[in-house]
Formats: structure tokens, sequence, C-alpha cells
């Protein structure tokens, strides 16, 4: 076959492919249309993860599971886009790991807002001046994002889904020598993801600068000839710093998960979920024992657990963030949560990213 031969079958599948995807927006539009009638949320989260699913079971294994999320991905943004644009800010500038998170969830149509701090964004969703919001809370090499559990137990927003993404950090920098590199900006939570680079390549007294996000770093490091960031590559590319080393994270496995935020949003049961609460807990022996035994007592597996200090008290009290299998409407997590109303508080019941 020549190569046009063979071009003009795949420009045949490709119209076909669009005469599909115009059909599957009529019918999303009658979806939509449904849902505001029923004045019902849009996003549903379980129902994208559901179609997914199903899809990679039907896969020819031509295209890998992650190759039919990433495409299906952006269909599915692209169909809640017809059915109703929404707004969703991120934690930014543009180039962070954040803003790579929002657009594999909402897609490249929606309307984003970058903000410059993950307190700013909470702000943004809980004024409703977006829609959603996108955060990170934890790398699974570095542990937590400490802002992001402080402002769920302070704001009163809800959890609509998690995004886990795999982070791959790069140094950029105008530097053309790296031993005139004086100063490195980054996220805090970023130079403990990269810290075996950082002590080979620098001296101990190296300067670490930690600033809001790791686009932010690369702006204060672009037009200081002894400053780099530690940041995603594409921040590096959009702001125009050159690269001097890719992939400098400790480890190849490591992945942060973000979080998508919501006013008033409530998941239906997906048959694999996980709830978030926050439980400030009575300042007694044995507190958290008893209640960690109504867990076990119901069969209920934890995930996470992290205590926070609780601000404006003195002494040390103590609140925990716990992540568990399960969801808000299933009769065992019902009951364990009505027990516990007056001390805990539900953060969503939303599908497991993976
Ligand atoms: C069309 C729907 O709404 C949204 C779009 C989806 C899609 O494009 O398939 C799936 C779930 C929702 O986020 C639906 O709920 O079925």
């Amino acid at each position: 076959m020549t190569l046009d031969e063979i071009r003009a079958q795949i420009d045949a599948i490709d119209s076909s492919l669009l005469a599909l995807l115009e059909q599957r927006m009529d019918w999303v539009k009658k979806v939509g249309d449904l849902k505001k009638s029923n004045q019902t949320l849009i996003y549903r989260p379980e129902r994208e993860k559901a179609i997914i699913e199903r899809l990679s079971t039907l896969s020819e294994g031509k295209l890998s599971p992650k190759a039919i999320e990433a495409i299906f991905l952006e269909i599915f943004a692209v169909s809640r886009h017809h059915e109703m644009p929404e707004r969703v800010a991120y934690l930014g500038p543009e180039g962070s790991f954040t803003h790579q998170a929002a657009e594999s969830r909402f897609g490249t149509l929606s309307d984003y807002v970058a903000l410059p701090e993950i307190r700013s964004v909470f702000e943004a969703v809980s004024t409703e001046r977006v829609r959603f919001g996108v955060v990170p809370i934890e790398n699974n090499q570095a542990g937590s994002v400490v802002e992001t559990i402080d402002c769920l137990s302070e704001f009163d927003l809800h959890i609509a889904a998690e995004h886990i993404m795999p982070i791959h950090f790069c140094l950029a920098s105008n530097s053309e020598k790296i031993q005139d590199i004086k100063r490195i900006y980054s996220k805090d939570i970023a130079f403990r993801q990269c810290g075996k680079f950082l002590k080979e390549m620098f001296p101990p007294d190296i300067t670490l600068v930690p600033v809001a996000s790791t686009s932010q770093a690369v702006l204060q490091a672009k037009d200081d000839k002894h400053s780099a960031a530690l940041c995603a590559p594409v921040a590096a590319k959009i702001h125009l710093v050159p690269i001097l080393f890719e992939n400098i994270e400790d480890s190849e496995l490591n992945q942060t998960r973000f979080l998508i935020l919501a006013k008033d949003f409530e998941n239906q049961l997906s048959g694999n979920d996980t709830t978030s609460i926050i439980a400030k807990l009575p300042d007694t022996p044995g507190s958290l024992a008893r209640f960690l035994d109504d867990f076990v007592q119901a069969g209920i597996s934890l995930s996470k657990i992290e205590s926070r200090p609780l601000k404006g008290q003195s002494g040390f009290s103590y609140q925990f963030i716990i992540d568990f299998e399960g969801h808000k409407e299933q009769n065992h997590v019902k009951a364990l949560l009505k027990k516990h109303e007056n001390h805990v508080k539900w953060l969503g019941s939303f599908v497991k990213s993976n």
C-alpha cells in the first residue's frame, strides 16, 4: 500500500469517529437536559470511571487502559462542556502539576482560573466564583500537602473526585553553569521528592526557597542567572526557561494525588469508593483507639490517617484526616458516621482513581 492509500484509510476512520462523536454529543445533551430539569449534578465521576473500566475490558489490547482513560477523559470533558460549561480553579500559575491534573479531568475547553495559593482555590469554590477547584493532597514519596488538609478542615467543601498522576521533575534555569546556581525555588514538598539529586549536584549550603507552587518557582527563577526551579517540564517550556536536567525525582514511582473540590457535591455509589472525613476527637486517653475500633468492628479498612494540630487552641489538640473504603450511602458506613456525627466532618465519598 502507498502512503496515500494508508492515509485514505485513516481519513475514512476519522470521518466515522467524528460522526460517532457527534451522535454521542446528542445523547449527552439529552442527559444534560434531564439533569437540568431534575436539578442534579452534571459531573458524574463514578459514571466516567465505569465507562473507562468497561471499555478497558473490551479493548483488544492495542490501547492500554491508560490510553483509553486519556482519550475518554477528554471526550467526557468536551461532553460536560457541551452540557454546561463550568469554571475550574487550580493551584497555578500555568504549568503547575495541578494544572495538568485539572486538564486531565476538565479537558482543554474548560474555563480555567489559575490561583496563586491552595487557600485561594478553596476560597474561589466556596464563594462560587468557580464550580470546581483542583489542589494537591499528597505525594506517595513525600507525604501530605498540609495546606490542603488544613483548608479541608476550615472550609465547607466536598471532594467530588481524586486524580492520581505520575510526577516527573526537571531543573530549569537561565544559568549557563550549574556552579553559578545559588538558589533553587520550588514547592516545599517538591524538594523532598528530589532530595538525592539535590544532594549529589549541589553543595550543602545551597539555598532552597519554598514558594506556593512549582510553576511559581519558574517565574521566580526566570530572570536571575543564579537561580533555578524544580518544576514540571511543561512549566519550564511555557515560561521559556531552559531545562538543565530532567526526571530528577528520587523515585520513578513518584505520584501525586489531587482532589477535585466542589460545593455541595454527592457522588452516587460506584462500589469502589473512598470516603474522606475529618475527625476532631475528645482529648481523652483512648478516644482515638475507641474510634478506630468502630472501623474494625464494621470491617472497614482505612487507607490513610494523619493527624494535624487543631489551630487556635492552647496545648496540643489534634484532628485526624481519615480515608477509608466505602461510601456514605452504604449501611455500615452510614451507621458509623451517624454514631460519630458530633465530631466527624464528612468530606466526600468518591470513586477510587486506580
Ligand atoms: C453524560 C453524562 O454526564 C457527564 C458526561 C459523561 C459522558 O460524557 O459520558 C459521563 C458522566 C458525566 O460526567 C452522564 O452522566 O451520563
